[in-house]
């Protein structure tokens, strides 16, 4: 049975020129910014122009584009290889290309028995997921693709993910005790933030973020250090969820601690690890005298993510289904995909 798997992302401008397009592309979607479309439609440009200078020299500091369409190439390529048999992943971005549009077709073209929808992002938001997936559902329909579609949704608590993950984290924690022996380490789990208003609108993500810390915590060996979820990101002037990371960095500052940050939203790396907790908080918590700062790696195509994505996809191909098509994992009573 010939099986496509759709791998989705936000996407990133592959270009300084693409900089500005791809963030109207962010603020125009009603996912993002909740306005009526005439409003939106001037807001958007309005937002993206603002702070576009910021954020090309952001980009440059990555060499002028974002690197995260290669490392979900590279992600897409190493879980073809451990799925073997017939299975095709294909990569579609919300934001730039390769389009849903582009990648239905081509999906078309492969002429698959069944298609498997796979986020990249672990936990559910309405702004990621739920956004890729609509936009999909949109794609495949113009496309004329009606095959059997099944949507590997909420794998924030899978055991093996939070195994991955928590095998990344301890290498920073015996990193951090080897450089700074006897120092007190905060784990900081920095994920991506939201304005509040869209968690109170009943969003999973928060409830699913901090699913995800308790399974990673459970899974690490070295069971010394004390974790705190905080928040990165803010890109609006409304209230978004607290703390924010700068914030927990200062206050590890003002304790005395040094943190390990383990970014918990993203699976692979791009501007907001590589410049945002690289270089900007980085920069924050020196001056704020954290006496160590560590970042914890991105999955990208660390060998035992891939093998988690793979379990996930695998259960997807056996019963288990949740209503609507969905696959759920064991605790999905939050599933956004089961309701009624
Ligand atoms: C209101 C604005 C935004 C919300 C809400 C938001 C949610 C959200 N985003 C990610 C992951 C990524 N975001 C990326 C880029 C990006 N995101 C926003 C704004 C919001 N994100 C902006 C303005 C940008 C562009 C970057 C910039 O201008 O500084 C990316 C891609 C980055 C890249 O390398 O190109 C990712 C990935 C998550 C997980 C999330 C909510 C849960
Ligand atoms: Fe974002
Ligand atoms: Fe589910």
């Amino acid at each position: 049975m010939k099986t496509a798997v759709i791998l989705f992302n936000l996407g990133g401008p592959d270009s300084l020129e693409a900089v500005k397009p791809f963030r109207v592309n962010l603020f125009s979607d009603k996912a993002i910014i909740r306005a009526p479309i005439f409003i939106r439609f001037w807001l958007a440009r309005f937002i993206a122009a603002r702070s576009a200078k910021a954020a090309e020299q952001n980009y440059a500091l990555m060499g002028g584009k974002s690197p995260l369409l290669e490392l979900t190439q590279q992600q897409a390529r190493t879980l073809e290889g451990v799925l073997g048999g017939e299975h095709k992943c294909f990569v579609a971005m919300r934001y730039w290309h390769p389009f849903a549009r582009d990648v239905a077709r081509e999906v078309k073209a492969w002429n698959p028995d069944r298609i498997l929808l796979l986020p990249l992002y672990p936990q559910f938001s309405t702004t990621t997921t739920g956004s890729s997936l609509n936009d999909w559902r949109e794609a495949a329909a113009k496309a004329g693709l009606a095959k059997p579609t099944t949507t590997l949704c909420c794998w924030h608590d899978d055991a093996a993910y939070c195994a991955a993950t928590a095998a990344l984290v301890d290498e920073s924690i015996a990193e951090a005790k080897a450089k700074l022996p006897g120092s007190k380490i905060r784990l900081l789990f920095s994920a991506h933030g939201l304005p509040e208003s869209i968690v109170k609108a009943g969003d999973p993500y928060q409830m699913q973020v901090e699913a995800t810390v308790s399974g990673v915590m459970a899974r690490l060996r070295d069971k010394t250090v004390e974790p705190l979820v905080c928040y990165q990101s803010r890109a609006t002037p409304q209230k978004w969820l607290e703390p924010s990371t700068i914030d927990a960095i200062e206050q590890a500052g003002r304790d005395g601690v040094a943190v390990v940050v383990v970014p918990i939203a993203f699976v692979s790396d791009h501007i907001e690890t590589l410049v945002e907790l690289d270089i900007e908080n980085r920069h924050i918590a020196e001056k704020a005298g954290v006496p160590g700062y560590f970042r914890v790696k991105a999955q990208n195509s660390d060998p035992a993510f891939i093998a988690a994505l793979a379990g996930i996809v695998r259960r997807a191909e056996g019963p288990g289904l949740c209503r609507g098509g969905s696959l759920c994992g064991p605790s999905h009573k939050d599933c956004p995909f089961n309701a009624a």
